[in-house]
């Protein structure tokens, strides 16, 4: 997929300049950059999930977007919340609840999950959608150091067993590194994007 990015404002405010940012399968992109730069908005936009910009967005790529808070159905189990938005059947969905860690977990809702176990039920779904493409944004935030590191290396494993692509929004650039995705800086006002130097 590719961005050509113009302008993107909320009301007479710029929020986002002149930007492009292309992904395929197998490539990997972290978008780095201060609270309130606009990484959320431009991941909102490659999303398709905010059309109100100056720009286009080109590419038939199935994606898949994992955000902040997990935003499962309440009211049905782990492997509905797979097989229901991804309609796979009930035994892909327990092969993918197992392949995040979660077998024994089948039948709970995800209010009797931890807030780590519900992180992980979203991302098994989100691959189950079978995405050439995953958008996730600040995915890892408000775990503890030894959940967000099993998650980062499970995310790894699933992308490099996929083959997906990965825009990954975050304010940690360690996320970026344990992820191997090239880390892109939004700066200034209205926000660009730009290449970190590397220190290589
Ligand atoms: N729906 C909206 N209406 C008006 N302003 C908005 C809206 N959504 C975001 N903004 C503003 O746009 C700017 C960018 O917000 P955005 O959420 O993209 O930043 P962010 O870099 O993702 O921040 P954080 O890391 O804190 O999540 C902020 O100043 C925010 O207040």
């Amino acid at each position: 997929m590719r961005l050509e990015l113009e302008a993107k404002t909320f009301g007479p405010r710029p929020v986002l300049g002149g930007l492009s940012l292309a992904v395929a399968r197998g490539e990997r992109l972290a978008i780095l950059g201060p609270s309130g730069i606009g990484k959320s908005t431009l991941l909102r936009i490659l999303a398709g999930l905010d059309r109100n910009y100056r720009g286009r967005l080109d590419g038939a790529d199935r994606l898949a977007v994992v955000f902040q808070e997990p935003v499962l159905l309440p009211w049905r189990d782990a492997v509905a919340n797979i097989a229901i938005p991804t309609g796979c059947d009930a035994a892909t969905a327990r092969d993918w609840l197992a392949q995040v860690g979660l077998a024994g977990h089948e039948a709970k809702f995800p209010r009797q999950l931890s807030l780590g176990q519900q992180r992980r039920l979203a991302l098994a779904r989100a691959f189950a959608a079978g995405p050439d493409i995953l958008l996730m944004d600040e995915p890892f935030a408000s775990l503890d150091a030894d959940t967000a590191a099993r998650m980062l290396a499970l995310t790894d494993a699933l992308l490099t067993r996929s083959g997906a692509g990965l825009v990954l929004v975050t304010h940690d650039p360690r996320e970026a590194e344990a992820l191997h995705a090239r880390p892109l800086l939004l700066t200034g006002q209205p926000a660009q994007l730009q290449t970190r130097p590397q220190n290589d």
